[in-house]
């Protein structure tokens, strides 16, 4: 091993550490913006955009497997993280050339022109990305481990509590970051949000990752490659299972486990090591339902964030910016449950090993949306300009009092005609006008209508809505939440309007015929509001963040603890990749809901994944209580032992009576080993 240490530690390990840190930058900053992107940019709807998520996040989960076994039986762990971060690094740059709209906007309006350029380069970038980042994911956190020595048992415990913090550290970051940059604008041609330099930047701390990776090497202890233990285990299982099947009639007599069918062909401590691997893999089962939650705070959970109030007072949240409180909340709760909670839990005699998980999800009731009509119906809206009120009588409905510069919202069958309305009655069919869904990514959308025998130009710092011609109305404006000031100018006169906005409404505002040029003219304008703005605070998700990342900590913590502890020595990667596949199937389980279930009401789709934990939640609690703990050292050390004194033995007394003899002592061996995982939790 490198001997070079620093206050006890391996030199190499830091470098180790700082390329976890960027690397969980870009991999969680990436992360952070996806969804929004595919929503904005790529124009995909909400159960598009989830389902795609979440094949990246399973892919990203499953390519774990492909990494160790690439790492194990063919390049080892330095090589692999090398090549495959490579990868990593061309796929983030890939996303990040195609977020950049003007790459195909040759009309110059701002809306890329081929879309399939865009998706196909983004595409491709995912799959790269899932192949360096699952692929790598394995062997970083085990090149770390072999660093040390088995003097060193307390500095790598130490290094995995450093390591699991760089991975929040730089998720924590990067999740505040990107989201700031993606909300800037940039463009050659035109100015749009910048979806590239969100990318770009996770791209250009992958490089950094990787350099410094590579600056370490010439102090890395590099582990030749052990051999594919995964092949071994699933040639081993494949052969037990053909011999069962081939022995299936009654002549033959039954074996204790079904694994015991590959006694003919392999080595009785490796059917010992997959007995205890199998029994693990098997508690995973219900698993899968935790992280199918878990891994909705990028995709459902932003997607909510959007249609919330983000106004924390001094601060501005944008959606994608609440997955933070991931990270912020695991910084926190892993010391007070490690030094706290856990201890406390000792000392009242209570073994929590079995982990409880639980998460709560808070729907989001909030209805700010009008009433549309609905494809066999119109709504019209009726303005009246004028500064006295009106009686509107329209062909089969009750008369109707219009007071001045007001507006009267009215569905309709599509075939009824109006006509003779009095000139100041504007009428507004709104299947070709008004916004029928709330605004993109928290924004306001603002028009205006202009009562006044004059053409009016109205503009503000953030957009100009151009010469409104009397008694006709501007396009729709994105506005951002704040106070906003409106300029009105006609000819040489202007006068300003100011008002504030929240977040997510849409609003109408009416110059009143009255309007005097070079006065305030505050109180000449009418806003009139079509979409209410996002009533439910972001702050409503804090908690079902705190209980989803309280069900981490207790289990996504303690599992990973738990798999390498029942894990046979060789065959820690193993169980590695199965709990990593665990995370794949339970984003699979999402995608399936989103795309086939198609459940129309969103809380109900919460609802129906809270329901389904709770019940998974209750038969994992029954599994555990049955689990028998063992220790794999102590088993292995037996094995090797009788294999040790039979080797003896076979060297002094060769003959066909020992070597029955060294057969059966091999039985009675592993039927201690039956009869030791038999005891009781
Ligand atoms: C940022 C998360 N709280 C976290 O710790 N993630 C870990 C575990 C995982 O989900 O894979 C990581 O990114 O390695």
């Amino acid at each position: 091993l490198n001997e070079k240490l620093v206050c006890g530690y391996p030199l190499s390990i830091f470098f180790i550490v700082v390329n976890e840190f960027c690397e969980r930058f870009s991999y969680y900053g990436m992360r952070a913006v996806l969804v929004l992107y595919f929503k904005y940019f790529l124009r995909w709807d909400d159960d598009l955009a989830t389902s795609i998520y979440h094949t990246f996040v399973a892919l990203c989960y499953l390519t774990p497997i492909l990494g160790a076994i690439v790492a194990d039986s063919w390049l080892g762990k330095f090589k692999t993280i090398i090549y495959l971060s490579i990868v990593y690094a061309v796929g983030q740059v890939a996303m990040a050339v195609s977020a950049i709209h003007d790459i195909t906007d040759s009309d110059r309006d701002g809306t890329p022109d081929s879309m399939t350029f865009h998706i196909v380069l983004s595409m491709v970038g995912l799959f790269l990305i899932a192949l360096g980042t699952g692929g790598i994911k394995p062997c970083v956190a085990a090149f770390g481990g072999d660093q040390f020595g088995e003097h060193q048992d307390r500095q790598r415990r130490t290094f995995f509590s450093v390591f699991y913090l760089c991975i929040n550290g730089g998720s924590l970051l990067s999740t505040i970051i990107t989201p700031v940059l993606r909300a800037q604008e940039c463009g050659i041609y035109s100015k749009q949000k910048c979806y590239s330099l969100a990318f770009g930047v996770p791209a250009a701390l992958m490089v950094v990752a990787l350099v410094v990776f590579i600056i370490g090497s010439g102090m890395y202890y590099k582990a030749e490659p052990q051999g594919n233990i995964m092949l071994d285990v699933c040639k081993c299982i494949g052969f037990a299972i053909k011999n069962r099947y081939r022995h299936r009639s009654k002549q033959y007599p039954k074996r204790q486990h079904w694994m015991d069918w590959a006694e003919e062909k392999y080595d009785k401590l490796l059917i010992a090591q997959i007995k205890m691997v199998l029994k693990v893999l098997f508690l995973y089962i219900p698993l899968p339902m935790f992280w199918t939650l878990f891994d909705q705070k990028g995709s459902r959970w932003t997607l909510q964030a959007t249609t919330m109030d983000g106004n924390f007072g001094a601060l501005v949240i944008q959606p994608d910016q609440m997955q933070t409180v991931n990270p912020i909340l695991i910084l926190t709760l892993v010391p007070i449950m490690d030094s706290l909670i856990y201890p406390l839990i000792k000392k009242c005699g209570l073994n929590f090993t079995s982990n409880f998980y639980f998460s709560f999800i808070l729907s989001n009731f909030q209805k700010t949306l009008p009433t549309f009509p609905s494809t066999s119906q119109s709504q019209l809206k009726l303005l009246n300009m004028g500064s006295n009120s009106v009686t509107v009588k329209l062909p089969g409905n009750d008369a109707l009092i219009l007071p001045a510069a007001q507006v009267y919202p009215f569905i309709n069958n599509c075939n009824t005609k109006f006509t003779n309305l009095l000139p100041e009655v504007i009428l507004f069919k709104s299947a070709t006008n008004d916004l029928t869904s709330k605004p993109q990514e928290g924004n306001n959308a603002i028009r205006f209508v202009n009562g006044m025998k004059t053409a009016v130009n109205v503009s503000t710092a953030a957009a100009d809505f151009g010469l409104i011609e009397p008694f006709y109305y501007s396009n729709y404006s994105q506005i951002k939440n704040g106070k906003a000031t409106f300029t009105l100018r006609s000819g040489s006169q202007s006068c300003e309007y100011s008002t504030n906005f929240g977040f997510g409404s849409s609003y109408t505002f009416f110059i009143h015929s009255t309007l005097v040029f070079g006065s305030n003219c505050q109180d000449s304008v009418t806003a009139v509001e079509d979409i209410k703005p996002n009533s439910v605070h972001m702050a409503l998700q804090i908690p079902q963040y705190f209980f989803i990342t309280a069900g981490e900590v207790m289990f996504s913590v303690t599992g990973l603890e738990f798999s390498y502890s029942q894990a046979p020595s060789n065959m820690k990667a193993v169980l590695q990749a199965g709990w990593l596949f665990t995370v794949a199937i339970g984003n699979f389980i999402v995608l399936i809901v989103a795309e086939l279930a198609k459940i129309p009401k969103q809380w109900a789709e919460y609802v129906l994944f809270a329901s389904l934990l709770v019940a998974v939640c209750v038969i994992f609690s029954i599994m555990a209580y049955f689990y028998t703990y063992i220790d794999p050292t102590e088993i292995e050390a037996q094995f090797k032992k009788k294999i040790n004194e039979d080797d003896e033995d076979d060297k002094s007394k060769p003959g066909k009576a020992e070597v029955e003899m060294v057969k059966r002592d091999s039985i009675k061996c592993h039927d201690e080993y039956d009869k030791a995982t038999q005891t009781k939790m």
